[in-house]
């Protein structure tokens, strides 16, 4: 039997409860589920694992366990619609899961977050260490609301200690689509693969107008200056994207200008 078919994982990851709307009153607390198994599946893994259809009951396993899957699906949508409905004006940060307390870039973090804070934003990030906890410990810390849209991943993850609203997802692309929905900007900080899919997920909304005034901030020029130089000399100047693209994002030095970029370009009610 396909890794990710067997009854036996799907029966390690579905029985938890989805997500946790909850508020976290305490710095310590956590809201998601752990497993000691490091190579224990997810439900995106499981969703995406490829399974032979030459072989009958495998293919007829994963017809019925993929339609009941939607319902699944579904249900993380309505779960994360409910939680985030109050959330008023938010701007969502990404950037390195990697990044150690006490650098000059996890320190970017937390002012960036104090910032969006005081401006009035709520500051939803993926809930995770490094520059995710770095914003949510500065918004934390002024009294913004600190959302954390954590993922399910196949190893051990804990919900960083400065989220004060966690909601924990299975689907990569139902947890994407609340990053959007819930937030008037994006703010992203150095980092990975995850940030670049994260940024380009959010250009590609804005350029086909799928998201209208929508700023997406990137701090940090000597870390971003490079990527923004290939689309400018590469992309724009192959004729991939049109030479306005390049508008749509917007580099600073300084999580203040970050702050003052999505202050004067956010919509804001
Ligand atoms: C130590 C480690 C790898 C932990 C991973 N734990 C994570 N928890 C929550 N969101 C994550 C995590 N890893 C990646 N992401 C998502 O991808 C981005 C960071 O990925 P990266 O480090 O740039 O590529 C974040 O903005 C976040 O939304």
């Amino acid at each position: 039997m396909a890794d990710g078919e067997s009854g036996a994982n799907e029966q390690s990851t579905n029985d938890e409860p989805i997500l946790d709307a909850a508020p976290l009153r305490h710095i310590g607390a956590t809201q998601v589920r752990v497993s000691g198994d490091a190579e224990r599946t997810t439900t995106d893994r499981a969703l995406l694992q490829w399974v032979d259809p030459r072989d009958p009951e495998l293919a007829d396993r994963r017809r019925v366990r993929d339609s009941w899957r939607v319902l699944r699906i579904q249900s993380e949508f309505v779960a994360g619609f409910d939680a985030l409905s109050g959330v008023a004006e938010a701007v969502t940060v990404f950037g390195s899961a990697r990044v150690a307390p006490g650098t000059p870039e996890y320190q970017m973090g937390v002012d960036l977050g104090r910032g969006l804070g005081e401006a009035g934003f709520a500051v939803i990030t993926g809930g995770g260490p490094g520059a995710m906890e770095a914003t949510n410990k500065g918004a934390f810390e002024v009294g913004a609301q600190s959302i954390g849209l954590n993922i399910e991943l196949p190893f051990e993850q804990h919900i960083n200690p400065y989220v004060t609203l966690a909601i924990n997802f299975r689907y990569f692309f139902v947890r994407k689509t609340m990053f959007v929905k819930y937030s008037q900007a994006f703010v992203c900080l150095p980092g990975g693969i995850g940030t670049l899919d994260e940024l380009f997920e959010a250009l590609t909304l804005v350029q086909t107008r799928k998201v209208l005034r929508f700023p997406i901030v990137l701090v940090g020029r000597d870390f971003w200056g490079p990527l923004v130089d290939w689309i400018k000399n590469t992309l724009a100047a192959d004729g991939k994207i049109s030479p306005e693209d390049l508008d749509l994002l917007t580099v600073v030095d300084t999580p203040e200008d970050a702050v003052r970029v999505v202050c004067e370009k956010a919509v804001r009610p």
